[in-house]
């Protein structure tokens, strides 16, 4: 773990040094020879998809590769979830370059990534895991980048598969001014549908581990 998370660290920068760097051609195309070295090396041992990597834990939704999470991922803010006290689960981030949208704002489709993350946790935080069925978002204000953001998600109501839950982003010194409010409805797939969607995914050691298993949500800290 602790090296997957250096090489994330590492990435991070690198990325965020991409996309916001002013240095010239020369330079720019000596940062592409040492990035395509750095691709080799990692090319040596690859995983096939539906393998999920030795750090993985679907129980526990430990994703380490996950977009929105994972510490081993380059493009992951990676943001660490929580219980939040008001109920529900929470999250702090700072947000660069990398996801900018309008010029100094967070880009409108990585508002809709963060809050289907935040609303799909706070379903697996309450015992109810389920996918996406549905995601709707008001933007109501353009979400700074570089500043800090506060995250949360919560269950509305549950009946049956079906979990109705919100969400909002808004800069952490102003809580209570909303940017993005977010509402979706996540569904537990019926049976033949997971067999279906999960019937190859495996854990690192071959053996078949379906997501959506009951869950201790230990991926959201207390
Ligand atoms: C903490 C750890 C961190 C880890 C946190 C990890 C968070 C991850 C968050 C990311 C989650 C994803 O990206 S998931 C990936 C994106 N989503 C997908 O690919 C899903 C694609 N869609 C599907 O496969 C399907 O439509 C399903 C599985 C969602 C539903 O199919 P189904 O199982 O046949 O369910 P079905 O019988 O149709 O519906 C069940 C009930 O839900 C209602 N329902 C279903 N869909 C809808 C809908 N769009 N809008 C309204 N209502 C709907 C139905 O009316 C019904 O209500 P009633 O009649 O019972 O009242």
């Amino acid at each position: 773990m602790a090296a997957v998370t250096e090489l994330g660290t590492a990435l991070r920068a690198l990325v965020d040094a991409s996309v916001s760097t002013a240095v010239g051609p020369e330079e720019l195309r000596a940062a592409a020879a040492e990035a395509r070295r750095a691709t080799a090396l990692l090319e040596a041992d690859r995983r096939p998809p539906g393998r999920l990597p030795p750090l993985d834990d679907p129980v526990a939704f430990r994703r380490v590769y996950s977009p929105v999470t994972g510490v081993g991922s380059a493009v992951a803010p990676p943001l660490t979830l929580r219980g939040d006290p008001a109920g529900g689960v929470r999250a702090e981030a700072t947000l660069g370059l990398l996801y900018e949208g309008p010029p100094g704002y967070l880009h409108g489709g990585m508002s809709g990534l963060l809050m289907d993350h935040l609303l799909g946790a706070a379903a697996i935080h309450a015992g109810l895991w389920g996918m996406t069925a549905h995601l709707e978002l008001d933007y109501r204000g353009p979400v700074p980048l570089g500043v800090p953001l506060v995250l949360r998600g919560w269950v509305e109501r549950n009946a049956g598969r079906r979990t109705d839950v919100a969400g909002s982003i808004a800069a952490a010194d102003a809580p209570d001014r909303v940017l993005v409010q977010a509402t979706g409805i996540f569904v537990t797939p019926r049976a033949e549908k997971m067999d279906a969607y999960f019937a190859t995914v495996t854990d690192a050691a071959g053996r078949h581990t379906p997501p959506g298993r009951p869950t201790d949500a230990t991926a959201v800290q207390p």
